[in-house]
Protein backbone atom coordinates (compact mmCIF):
# COMPACT_ATOMS: atom_id res chain seq x y z
CA UNK A 1 0.00 0.00 0.00
CA UNK A 2 1.36 3.30 -1.04
CA UNK A 3 1.26 6.19 1.62
CA UNK A 4 0.41 9.42 0.24
CA UNK A 5 0.43 12.57 2.36
CA UNK A 6 -1.54 15.78 2.31
CA UNK A 7 0.55 19.13 2.92
CA UNK A 8 -1.03 22.73 2.99
CA UNK A 9 1.87 24.02 1.49
CA UNK A 10 5.68 24.80 1.26
CA UNK A 11 6.29 24.86 4.74
CA UNK A 12 4.26 21.20 5.47
CA UNK A 13 5.87 19.79 2.07
CA UNK A 14 9.71 20.25 3.67
CA UNK A 15 8.57 18.13 6.65
CA UNK A 16 7.17 15.85 4.53
CA UNK A 17 10.68 15.73 2.37
CA UNK A 18 12.07 15.40 5.91
CA UNK A 19 10.11 11.89 6.06
CA UNK A 20 10.53 11.30 2.57
CA UNK A 21 11.65 7.77 3.27
CA UNK A 22 8.18 7.46 4.56
CA UNK A 23 6.04 8.41 1.91
CA UNK A 24 5.28 7.46 -1.32
CA UNK A 25 3.39 10.63 -3.14
CA UNK A 26 3.02 14.60 -1.56
CA UNK A 27 -0.54 15.75 -2.80
CA UNK A 28 -0.46 19.40 -2.68
CA UNK A 29 -3.92 20.85 -1.49
CA UNK A 30 -5.30 23.88 0.56
CA UNK A 31 -7.70 22.24 2.93
CA UNK A 32 -9.79 25.63 3.61
CA UNK A 33 -11.08 25.47 0.30
CA UNK A 34 -12.98 22.30 0.78
CA UNK A 35 -11.96 18.48 1.29
CA UNK A 36 -10.16 18.41 -2.18
CA UNK A 37 -8.99 21.97 -2.60
CA UNK A 38 -6.96 23.48 -5.14
CA UNK A 39 -3.93 25.22 -4.41
CA UNK A 40 -1.81 27.99 -6.58
CA UNK A 41 0.15 26.47 -9.50
CA UNK A 42 3.07 28.42 -7.94
CA UNK A 43 2.58 26.39 -4.98
CA UNK A 44 2.57 23.03 -6.78
CA UNK A 45 6.04 24.37 -8.47
CA UNK A 46 7.70 25.39 -5.46
CA UNK A 47 6.90 21.77 -3.42
CA UNK A 48 7.56 20.23 -6.82
CA UNK A 49 11.48 21.72 -6.56
CA UNK A 50 10.88 20.77 -2.81
CA UNK A 51 10.59 17.64 -2.27
CA UNK A 52 13.19 14.41 -3.88
CA UNK A 53 12.32 13.59 -7.27
CA UNK A 54 11.96 10.21 -7.17
CA UNK A 55 8.59 10.89 -4.93
CA UNK A 56 5.74 11.81 -7.23
CA UNK A 57 3.81 15.01 -6.64
CA UNK A 58 -0.05 14.78 -6.74
CA UNK A 59 -2.02 17.86 -7.05
CA UNK A 60 -6.11 18.31 -6.35
CA UNK A 61 -7.69 19.97 -8.75
CA UNK A 62 -10.59 20.80 -6.05
CA UNK A 63 -14.35 20.01 -5.27
CA UNK A 64 -15.01 20.72 -8.88
CA UNK A 65 -18.67 21.73 -10.13
CA UNK A 66 -20.11 20.27 -13.11
CA UNK A 67 -18.16 22.55 -15.37
CA UNK A 68 -16.21 20.07 -17.63
CA UNK A 69 -14.51 22.98 -19.65
CA UNK A 70 -13.41 25.01 -16.70
CA UNK A 71 -12.12 21.62 -15.20
CA UNK A 72 -9.98 19.94 -17.49
CA UNK A 73 -8.69 23.37 -18.24
CA UNK A 74 -7.59 23.63 -13.93
CA UNK A 75 -6.40 19.93 -14.31
CA UNK A 76 -3.59 20.95 -17.15
CA UNK A 77 -2.32 23.70 -14.87
CA UNK A 78 -1.94 21.04 -12.16
CA UNK A 79 0.43 19.20 -14.84
CA UNK A 80 1.91 22.01 -16.30
CA UNK A 81 3.06 23.15 -12.81
CA UNK A 82 4.90 20.05 -12.11
CA UNK A 83 2.42 17.09 -10.42
CA UNK A 84 2.34 14.08 -12.35
CA UNK A 85 -1.04 12.71 -9.84
CA UNK A 86 -3.58 14.73 -10.50
CA UNK A 87 -6.80 14.37 -8.00
CA UNK A 88 -10.17 15.66 -9.09
CA UNK A 89 -13.15 15.69 -6.34
CA UNK A 90 -16.38 14.87 -8.22
CA UNK A 91 -18.46 17.27 -5.71
CA UNK A 92 -20.80 19.21 -8.44
CA UNK A 93 -21.84 15.77 -10.16
CA UNK A 94 -24.87 14.22 -9.58
CA UNK A 95 -24.99 11.67 -12.41
CA UNK A 96 -22.45 8.92 -13.04
CA UNK A 97 -22.53 10.42 -16.92
CA UNK A 98 -22.18 13.91 -15.46
CA UNK A 99 -18.76 12.68 -13.77
CA UNK A 100 -17.70 10.53 -16.60
CA UNK A 101 -17.48 13.91 -19.07
CA UNK A 102 -15.93 15.66 -16.32
CA UNK A 103 -13.51 13.09 -16.27
CA UNK A 104 -12.83 12.82 -20.12
CA UNK A 105 -12.28 16.24 -20.24
CA UNK A 106 -9.44 16.12 -17.45
CA UNK A 107 -7.65 12.80 -18.96
CA UNK A 108 -7.36 14.53 -22.29
CA UNK A 109 -6.25 17.91 -20.99
CA UNK A 110 -3.74 16.10 -18.53
CA UNK A 111 -2.59 13.24 -21.05
CA UNK A 112 -1.85 15.70 -24.17
CA UNK A 113 0.08 17.20 -21.91
CA UNK A 114 2.39 14.19 -20.15
CA UNK A 115 1.16 10.71 -21.38
CA UNK A 116 2.98 9.26 -18.11
CA UNK A 117 0.77 11.74 -15.56
CA UNK A 118 -1.69 9.55 -13.31
CA UNK A 119 -5.94 10.41 -13.10
CA UNK A 120 -7.48 9.99 -9.98
CA UNK A 121 -10.89 10.28 -10.08
CA UNK A 122 -12.47 10.69 -6.49
CA UNK A 123 -15.90 10.74 -5.39
CA UNK A 124 -16.79 10.85 -1.14
CA UNK A 125 -17.76 8.55 1.15
CA UNK A 126 -20.37 10.77 2.41
CA UNK A 127 -21.67 11.58 -1.00
CA UNK A 128 -25.05 11.27 0.73
CA UNK A 129 -24.73 14.42 2.55
CA UNK A 130 -24.15 16.53 -0.89
CA UNK A 131 -25.86 14.81 -3.01
CA UNK A 132 -23.04 13.96 -5.25
CA UNK A 133 -22.50 10.57 -7.49
CA UNK A 134 -22.45 7.62 -5.21
CA UNK A 135 -19.17 5.56 -3.54
CA UNK A 136 -19.57 2.40 -5.70
CA UNK A 137 -20.08 4.14 -9.03
CA UNK A 138 -16.33 5.49 -9.08
CA UNK A 139 -14.51 2.57 -10.16
CA UNK A 140 -17.27 2.50 -13.18
CA UNK A 141 -16.57 6.38 -13.80
CA UNK A 142 -12.80 5.73 -13.51
CA UNK A 143 -12.50 3.11 -16.17
CA UNK A 144 -15.12 4.83 -18.53
CA UNK A 145 -13.32 7.79 -18.66
CA UNK A 146 -10.02 6.52 -18.95
CA UNK A 147 -8.38 7.37 -15.17
CA UNK A 148 -6.10 5.55 -13.55
CA UNK A 149 -7.57 5.29 -9.98
CA UNK A 150 -10.87 5.47 -8.30
CA UNK A 151 -10.60 7.28 -5.06
CA UNK A 152 -12.89 8.00 -2.07
CA UNK A 153 -12.31 10.61 0.75
CA UNK A 154 -14.45 12.38 2.85
CA UNK A 155 -16.81 15.92 1.94
CA UNK A 156 -17.41 16.96 5.15
CA UNK A 157 -13.95 17.08 7.72
CA UNK A 158 -16.47 16.76 10.79
CA UNK A 159 -14.38 14.21 12.74
CA UNK A 160 -16.61 11.59 10.86
CA UNK A 161 -14.46 9.55 8.76
CA UNK A 162 -14.05 7.36 6.03
CA UNK A 163 -15.86 3.92 7.60
CA UNK A 164 -18.75 5.67 9.58
CA UNK A 165 -20.10 6.06 5.73
CA UNK A 166 -18.93 3.50 3.92
CA UNK A 167 -18.82 0.58 6.29
CA UNK A 168 -15.37 -2.03 5.81
CA UNK A 169 -17.09 -4.66 3.48
CA UNK A 170 -18.56 -1.54 1.49
CA UNK A 171 -15.20 -0.34 0.53
CA UNK A 172 -13.60 -3.82 -0.08
CA UNK A 173 -16.15 -3.80 -2.63
CA UNK A 174 -14.91 -0.33 -4.09
CA UNK A 175 -11.05 -1.96 -4.23
CA UNK A 176 -12.51 -5.24 -5.93
CA UNK A 177 -14.49 -3.48 -8.66
CA UNK A 178 -11.53 -1.06 -8.98
CA UNK A 179 -9.30 -3.88 -9.26
CA UNK A 180 -11.49 -5.44 -11.65
CA UNK A 181 -11.65 -2.32 -14.13
CA UNK A 182 -7.55 -2.72 -14.31
CA UNK A 183 -7.30 1.08 -11.88
CA UNK A 184 -6.01 1.69 -8.29
CA UNK A 185 -7.94 1.65 -5.74
CA UNK A 186 -7.44 4.75 -3.28
CA UNK A 187 -9.24 5.53 0.26
CA UNK A 188 -8.61 8.23 2.52
CA UNK A 189 -11.05 10.51 4.82
CA UNK A 190 -9.81 10.96 8.45
CA UNK A 191 -8.01 7.31 8.18
CA UNK A 192 -6.44 6.52 11.65
CA UNK A 193 -3.26 4.16 12.61
CA UNK A 194 -6.40 1.73 13.56
CA UNK A 195 -7.90 1.75 9.95
CA UNK A 196 -5.02 -0.01 8.69
CA UNK A 197 -5.48 -3.03 9.37
CA UNK A 198 -8.59 -3.03 7.32
CA UNK A 199 -7.18 -1.02 4.58
CA UNK A 200 -4.54 -3.69 3.88
CA UNK A 201 -6.77 -6.71 4.28
CA UNK A 202 -9.05 -4.94 1.76
CA UNK A 203 -5.72 -4.70 -1.11
CA UNK A 204 -6.30 -0.81 -0.98
CA UNK A 205 -3.44 0.25 -3.55
CA UNK A 206 -3.52 3.87 -2.02
CA UNK A 207 -3.79 5.30 1.70
CA UNK A 208 -4.26 9.35 1.98
CA UNK A 209 -3.83 11.12 5.58
CA UNK A 210 -3.69 14.12 7.04
CA UNK A 211 -5.21 14.63 10.24
CA UNK A 212 -3.35 11.56 11.42
CA UNK A 213 0.17 12.77 10.34
CA UNK A 214 -0.78 15.99 12.15
CA UNK A 215 0.44 17.26 15.22
CA UNK A 216 -3.08 16.53 17.56
CA UNK A 217 -4.51 14.68 15.36
CA UNK A 218 -5.61 18.07 13.97
CA UNK A 219 -5.73 18.57 9.81
CA UNK A 220 -6.67 22.38 10.41
CA UNK A 221 -4.79 23.52 13.68
CA UNK A 222 -2.14 20.30 13.72
CA UNK A 223 0.94 20.69 11.02
CA UNK A 224 2.15 18.16 9.27
CA UNK A 225 5.31 16.22 11.76
CA UNK A 226 7.77 13.86 10.11
CA UNK A 227 7.91 11.55 13.32
CA UNK A 228 4.07 10.74 12.90
CA UNK A 229 4.67 10.49 9.45
CA UNK A 230 7.38 7.69 10.29
CA UNK A 231 5.04 6.20 13.21
CA UNK A 232 2.04 5.94 10.74
CA UNK A 233 4.50 4.29 7.47
CA UNK A 234 5.79 2.08 10.51
CA UNK A 235 2.13 1.06 11.56
CA UNK A 236 1.34 0.29 8.00
CA UNK A 237 4.59 -2.09 7.38
CA UNK A 238 4.00 -3.70 10.65
CA UNK A 239 -0.09 -4.86 9.14
CA UNK A 240 1.77 -5.19 5.48
CA UNK A 241 3.85 -8.20 7.55
CA UNK A 242 1.06 -9.55 9.07
CA UNK A 243 -1.19 -9.93 6.20
CA UNK A 244 1.26 -11.38 4.21
CA UNK A 245 2.06 -14.13 7.31
CA UNK A 246 -1.76 -14.76 7.13
CA UNK A 247 -2.97 -17.80 5.29
CA UNK A 248 -5.49 -16.55 2.59
CA UNK A 249 -9.12 -17.69 3.28
CA UNK A 250 -10.13 -20.53 0.61
O1 LIG B 1 -6.09 12.82 0.36
C1 LIG B 1 -6.11 12.71 1.59
C2 LIG B 1 -6.72 13.73 2.48
O2 LIG B 1 -5.94 14.85 2.61
C3 LIG B 1 -7.14 13.15 3.78
O3 LIG B 1 -7.14 14.10 4.83
P1 LIG B 1 -7.62 13.61 6.25
O4 LIG B 1 -6.82 12.39 6.61
O5 LIG B 1 -7.33 14.75 7.18
O6 LIG B 1 -9.07 13.31 6.13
Amino acid sequence: MLLLISPDGVEEALACAKAADHLDIVDVKKPDEGSLGANYPWVIREIRGAVPADKPVSATVGDVPYKPGTVAQAALGATVSGATYIKVGLYGCTTPDQAIEVMRGVVRAVKDFRPDAFVVASGYADAHRIGCVSPLALPDIARRSGSDAAMLDTAIKDGTRLFDHVPPEACGEFVRLAHDAGLLAALAGSVKREDLAVLTRIGTDIVGVRGAVCEGGDRNSGRIQPRLVAEFRAEMDRHAREHAATPAAS
